[in-house]
């Protein structure tokens, strides 16, 4: 069906164990529907969950530098090394300059890397496309952890961007996020020509997070 990415964040319920635990319950869920799902954990639990599980991962950031006299700085060329998957860009939650994310993109092509801009509205969004990422993902930051589905609540910025994506750059794919958590904000979603959801709280802050991503991929 489509494309499913859960961001761990700096949540509580994401991190050490409970990251490994969630990791597990994804490869586990992974295996019984043709969706993919992949996860972006944060730093510190990334290694112990890619030696444990046979899941896509993603970092939640990466700094537009390279090697170098830099502290507390993540490089591309790092996430490569230890095995990543590719990187969220640009998250509203950690912005980056519009000169940053051109050169990250420009890193990934060459490395291999897959890339998810994120974007808060219809003009970032077609800018975003404009630099050639793998993906761009519209999230309006006033629905993120919201629990209210930005397919539903604003479909037009997700019909919009679809359209202002495919006029840019048309291999670009387009993803929504933003307090989606039930399997009918997925469907919308896909209904709605996007190619996936990028999501975080319906799932790593579900009393159930089985359950919850059971339910997201429609097998409750
Ligand atoms: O990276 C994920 C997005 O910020 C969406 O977060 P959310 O699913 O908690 O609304």
């Amino acid at each position: 069906m489509g494309i499913i990415v859960i961001n761990f964040k700096a949540y509580k319920e994401g991190s050490g164990k409970k990251a490994l635990e969630l990791a597990k319950i994804v490869e586990e869920i992974s295996s019984k529907v043709d969706d993919y799902i992949a996860i972006a954990p944060n730093f510190l639990d990334m290694s112990e969950i890619m030696k444990a599980v046979d899941v896509d991962v993603y970092a939640q950031h990466v700094d537009a530098i390279e090697y170098g006299s830099h502290t507390g700085r993540i490089v591309p060329e790092m996430l490569k090394d230890i095995g990543l998957k590719g990187s969220l860009i640009n998250h509203s939650e950690r912005r980056l300059k519009l000169a940053d994310i051109d050169f990250v993109i420009e890193k990934f092509r060459n490395l291999g890397l897959t890339s998810i801009v994120c974007t808060n509205n219809v003009a970032t969004t077609a800018a975003a496309a404009a630099l050639g990422p793998d993906f761009v993902a519209i999230e309006p930051p006033e629905l993120i952890g919201s629990g209210i589905p930005v397919s539903k609540a604003d479909p037009e910025i997700v019909r919009n961007s679809v359209e202002a994506v495919k006029k840019v750059n048309s291999n670009v794919k387009v993803l929504c996020g933003a307090g989606i958590s039930k399997h009918e904000d997925y469907v919308t979603a896909l209904d709605l020509g996007t190619e996936g959801v990028l999501l975080a709280s319906g799932i790593v802050k579900a009393k159930d997070p089985r359950f919850a991503l059971e339910e997201l991929v429609g097998l409750k």
